[in-house]
């Protein structure tokens, strides 16, 4: 795979044919030029497939290799400036004046970005909102022109952008189909032929001949998405289009993009859920105020977002309570709860007796937002030696989010652990396990805290994974030694 990365300066040789090129670069394609669609004149460049995108813009086709790899997209130093006019007299008044903008507000978009996208790769593009994500897919799948730059595209590209694009409301979803096939320059017969499928996977009933004005958000999706995997793109193109539909539709939207993978259908997403992200993505692009922050693998942009200086930043974790030797024996009374016929949990030589979570006051809390940090006490008693205990966050489903393990001493001790809960909304468990280490048989007890609801209260969502957790999730143990830190 071509090493994501900013294009070097100048064009490299493998890219000596753009279909798109901003007017304020002063450059034009040539076959764009002269009215080619790449059909005929255009066919040094093309491979006889379809050459327009969902947009209707011109994709020209074949843009060869970049530094010996076969590519799909390059984007070179790409701008994107919107106007924004006031009244729409004063934009007529400034084209009167020789459009020199000086009635309008001007927001650039995308700044100097560049990137190439190797043929069968999954590109995530993730940033704060108003970063750019959706201008950038805009301008890569021919919707809008780029101010300055050039973009290049090899093959269909069909992009499942804002709502309501492409489909004609008053047609019905089998009538939008017929024709979007159509427009895609498809042969006839060739929807029509796939007709039972697609209202197979779009599931929506009658409705699929019901006007598509009469539809859901989600209904639309689920009518597009069916669609367009079904016109076998070259490129895919998702904005944020999943978070619509239901769970089992995305899941089965999930499949349907893994197996474009496995054919070698390059990918480009938007998406705010950066678990998916993180599955789906070869690398992927942090965009920050329009312009490229990072670059690279998913997991490293990932998070550099969640950590970095942006809108979803969160608090870093609060510093561990050191250990708090005159509180200990108070605290130890105050959550043992009698082993196990109280609720707690014992093996061979090892007991939890008592557990509890608390806030950074002490108080008892099953409840944080997002980024807090709550602190798990677990008084424990072990007589066997190695010991170690492990803290884990689990979710719903019972997985294993993340953890520490950490071993412990002989005697009767308080553990802390500090979880801060960079995780998305929901409920997770506290799974508390002392287990012996040794070579011996093994014991093992186990003990369940919460769940915990995490939540969020504020108008934007900062993400919607876990990330970063392993950083912050410590295990303090406060009775004698320091079980020491990750
Ligand atoms: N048609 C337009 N006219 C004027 N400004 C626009 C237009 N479209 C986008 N913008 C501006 O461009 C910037 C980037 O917008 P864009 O929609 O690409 O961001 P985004 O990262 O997709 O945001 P979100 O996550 O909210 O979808 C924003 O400041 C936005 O206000």
């Amino acid at each position: 795979m071509p090493a994501p990365g900013p294009l070097s300066r100048g064009v490299p040789r493998s890219l000596p044919r753009v279909h798109r090129t901003g007017r304020a670069a002063g450059r034009r394609c040539r076959h764009v030029r002269r009215g080619c669609r790449h059909r005929n004149r255009g066919r040094d460049l093309c491979d006889g497939k379809p050459v327009r995108s969902a947009g209707g813009a011109d994709m020209s086709q074949g843009i060869g290799e970049a530094d010996g790899r076969e590519t799909a997209i390059i984007a070179e130093d790409l701008s994107k400036r919107f106007k924004i006019y006031r009244n729409p007299s004063d934009r007529v008044r400034d084209w009167m004046d020789g459009g020199r903008n000086l009635r309008c507000d001007e927001t650039w978009a995308l700044r100097d970005i560049s990137f190439r996208v190797a043929r069968g790769q999954c590109v995530g593009i993730i940033g704060a909102n108003g970063s750019g994500k959706s201008t950038l897919l805009k301008v890569l799948s021919g919707i809008l022109q780029p101010t300055t730059g050039r973009v290049a595209v090899a093959g269909r590209v069909l992009a499942l952008l804002e709502l309501g694009a492409g489909f004609n409301p008053e047609l019905t979803g089998r009538r939008n189909v017929l024709t979007s096939a159509r427009l895609l320059g498809f042969p006839e017969g060739y929807a029509a032929a796939r007709m039972a499928e697609i209202e197979a996977f779009a599931d929506i009933g009658e409705s699929f001949d019901d006007p598509v004005r009469t539809y859901s958000s989600g209904m639309f999706v689920r009518l597009a998405f069916s669609t367009f995997i079904h016109l076998e793109p070259d490129i895919f193109v998702v904005d944020e289009a999943l978070s619509v539909g239901d769970g089992p539709f995305q899941q089965k939207c999930i499949t349907a993009m893994r197996r474009f993978r496995e054919r070698g259908t390059t990918m480009l997403l938007v998406s705010h859920d950066l678990s998916l992200m993180q599955e789906m993505c070869d690398w992927g692009l942090l965009l920050r105020d329009g312009r490229v922050e990072a670059m690279g693998a998913m997991d490293m942009v990932v998070s550099r977002y969640t950590k970095g200086g942006d809108p979803a930043h969160l608090p870093e974790a609060e510093a561990p309570r050191g250990p708090a030797k005159p509180e200990v024996e108070a605290r130890l009374a105050a959550i043992t709860d009698g082993g196990p016929a109280g609720g707690g949990a014992s093996a061979d030589g090892l007991a939890i007796t008592g557990a509890g979570i608390v806030d950074g006051t002490g108080t008892p809390r099953l409840h944080c937002r997002i980024g807090e940090t709550l602190t798990a006490e677990v008084a424990v008693r072990t007589d066997v030696e190695p010991a170690r205990l492990r803290v884990a966050l689990v979710d719903r489903f019972d997985r294993v989010i993340s953890g520490v393990t950490r071993p412990i001493e002989p005697d009767s001790r308080l553990v802390l652990a500090h979880i801060p809960f960079r995780v998305s909304p929901g409920e997770y468990l506290v799974r508390i396990t002392l287990e012996s280490a040794g070579t011996g048989p093994e014991a093992v007890c186990t003990r369940d805290l919460g769940p915990v609801v995490v939540y969020w209260d504020k108008l934007w969502m900062p993400f919607y994974s876990l990330v970063g957790l392993d950083n912050g999730f410590q295990v303090q143990d406060v009775h004698g030694n320091d079980a020491g830190r990750p």
